[in-house]
């Protein structure tokens, strides 16, 4: 198998703490891992390490084979950032905002193709008929659609995706959760960070756990507790947090794996 993201001894500091401490990290071709983990155990860190938007402190990081840097294949990664707002009050249409997603390194005009892929990427995550409203004019569950159009418009051979679907609605998670499965057909590469696995799960064969900036368990997905996938299930209740006692093994108690 073809090593696709390699991360040794990564060490992450922000504002004075540690954040990542020597996190090793290896995923190969046509794996999709899901990140998971509770509230502030690093996630959306590593994630930004990986892509080089933290820097990191010590350690390595290789993203389809060439180190993270000026080699690195933008080109073929994408890379969907926990929720921002996608307009930001600049008046850009979703397709404005998923063409630009075929915009890398010195590629600074789209090719001809774009508004074809563009409007392909759109229907993937069911906008195809919003193409054209302005981005500001669209819920946040969309904008995070968009966003998920503007990173598959390139037919990356690595998805990094923080919390895609955090706040998308379930026929849209479902409508996400194929693309990601035609995606792996077609031999992408996917590392996900999730708070539950949800419509992703049949997809997700190995999790990652991280806690307190540490991998702790790194193997088969762990089973929800009975009544967490049910859809009735409103997860407003508290599932503990940092400070809960005892977490369970795996510091999953917090993710609403278990309460
Ligand atoms: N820029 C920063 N400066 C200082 N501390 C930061 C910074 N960014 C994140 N942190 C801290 O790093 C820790 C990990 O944050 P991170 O966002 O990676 O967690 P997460 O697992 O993605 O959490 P969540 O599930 O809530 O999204 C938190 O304690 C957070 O306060």
């Amino acid at each position: 198998m073809t090593e696709v993201l390699a991360a040794a001894g990564l060490r992450v500091t922000l504002g004075g703490a540690t954040i990542l401490h020597d996190v090793d990290l290896t995923v190969s071709d046509g794996e999709v891992v899901g990140l998971l983990g509770a509230n502030g155990s690093g996630k959306s860190t590593l994630v930004r390490a990986l892509v080089g938007v933290v820097p990191a402190e010590r350690g390595t990081v290789r993203l389809l084979g060439e180190p993270l840097g000026r080699r690195t294949p933008w080109d073929r990664i994408g890379y969907v950032p926990q929720r921002v707002a996608v307009a930001s009050g600049v008046p850009a249409t979703a397709r404005e905002v998923v063409v630009s997603g075929m915009l890398h390194g010195r590629r600074l005009v789209p090719p001809r193709h774009a508004g074809r892929r563009a409007a392909e990427a759109l229907e993937l995550v069911g906008l195809g008929h919003l193409a054209h409203r302005a981005c500001q004019e669209l819920s946040g569950g969309q904008q995070q659609r968009v966003l998920i159009a503007r990173a598959l418009v390139r037919r990356p051979d690595l998805l990094l995706l923080d919390e895609p679907v955090a706040g998308v609605d379930l026929p849209s998670q479902e409508a996400f959760a194929r693309a990601l499965a035609d995606l792996r057909t077609s031999g992408t590469t996917v590392v996900v960070v999730l708070h539950e696995l949800g419509a992703l799960a049949p997809l997700v064969r190995r999790a990652v756990v991280l806690r307190h900036g540490s991998v702790v368990h790194d193997g088969a997905p762990p089973a929800p507790a009975p009544g967490h996938a049910a859809p009735s299930h409103d997860h407003v209740h508290p599932h503990g947090g940092e400070d809960a006692s005892p977490p369970d093994a795996l510091g999953l108690s917090t993710v609403g794996w278990s309460s």
